[in-house]
């Protein structure tokens, strides 16, 4: 369950604040959530908020009841994180050494981490490609590597900031099914809204407010992502 209690985020530059998301008080229990919404909403400013890769300006966000202020660290190990481009998160030569990399926190001997990179590779399709560059791999590859790096580790939860944006429709097809089939909560933002109707819950956010939010409102989330799409 991930808690945000009255938490908003204030932008402050030189130039002054900007208020990106006003105050929310959200539980989120469902196994899979999406956030939709124009360009520029909110959406990936409320994604990064569950993880702690930011703070929230006023309020809190708890995960499993750690606060992302005071508990950053363990609220990580909680929450997995994928960004939109998967090269952001690819930083080793190879495959296997990738996500071996992710593992080296709860795999102290590197026999023990290239065992469990390998077991993480197979789980995700991606056994053959351990040894390639990652930079020879296809965008829907580099998408599923980032993906089986961010999971090796286990995580209970996981947030995933437009996966599929920079994928053609066969990539999007396959990690679309592996993500809405991971045995982890996910929150997904996206503009994929033929992702977000088969999530359980949907969040419209618009603004820096969520305009509706299925839940709340006792719809089903196909009839939110409507009420988007029809929106003026
Ligand atoms: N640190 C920041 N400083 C200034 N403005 C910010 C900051 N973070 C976000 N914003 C602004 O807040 C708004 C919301 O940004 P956010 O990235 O959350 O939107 P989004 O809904 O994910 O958009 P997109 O669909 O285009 O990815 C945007 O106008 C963005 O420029």
């Amino acid at each position: 369950m991930i808690e945000l209690r009255e938490a908003s985020f204030v932008a402050r530059s030189a130039t002054g604040e900007t208020r990106v998301l006003a105050p929310h008080t959200l539980d989120l229990a469902e196994q899979r959530i999406a956030l939709i919404g124009p360009n520029g909403s909110g959406k990936s400013t409320l994604a990064r908020l569950l993880n702690g890769l930011i703070l929230p300006s006023s309020g809190t966000v708890r995960v499993r009841g750690l606060d992302t202020r005071r508990d950053g660290p363990e609220v990580r190990r909680l929450v997995a994180f994928a960004f939109t481009n998967p090269a952001a998160q690819l930083v080793m030569p190879t495959a296997i050494e990738d996500v071996a990399l992710s593992l080296r926190r709860t795999h102290r001997r590197a026999a023990d981490r290239l065992h469990a990179a390998e077991a993480a590779l197979e789980r995700f399709g991606l056994g053959e490609l351990a040894d390639r560059s990652v930079h020879a791999l296809s965008g829907g590859q580099q998408q599923l590597l980032a993906l089986a790096g961010v999971l090796a580790t286990d995580p209970a939860i996981l947030v995933a900031d437009e996966p599929t944006t920079l994928l053609d429709l066969r990539n999007t097809r396959l990690v679309t099914e592996l993500l809405l089939g991971l045995p982890q909560q996910l929150v997904v933002a996206t503009h994929d809204l033929g992702l977000a109707a088969r999530c359980e819950r949907v969040l419209v956010v618009d603004d820096g407010e969520v305009a509706l939010d299925s839940a709340a409102a006792g719809i089903e989330p196909a009839d939110a992502v409507r009420w988007y799409e029809e929106r003026p």
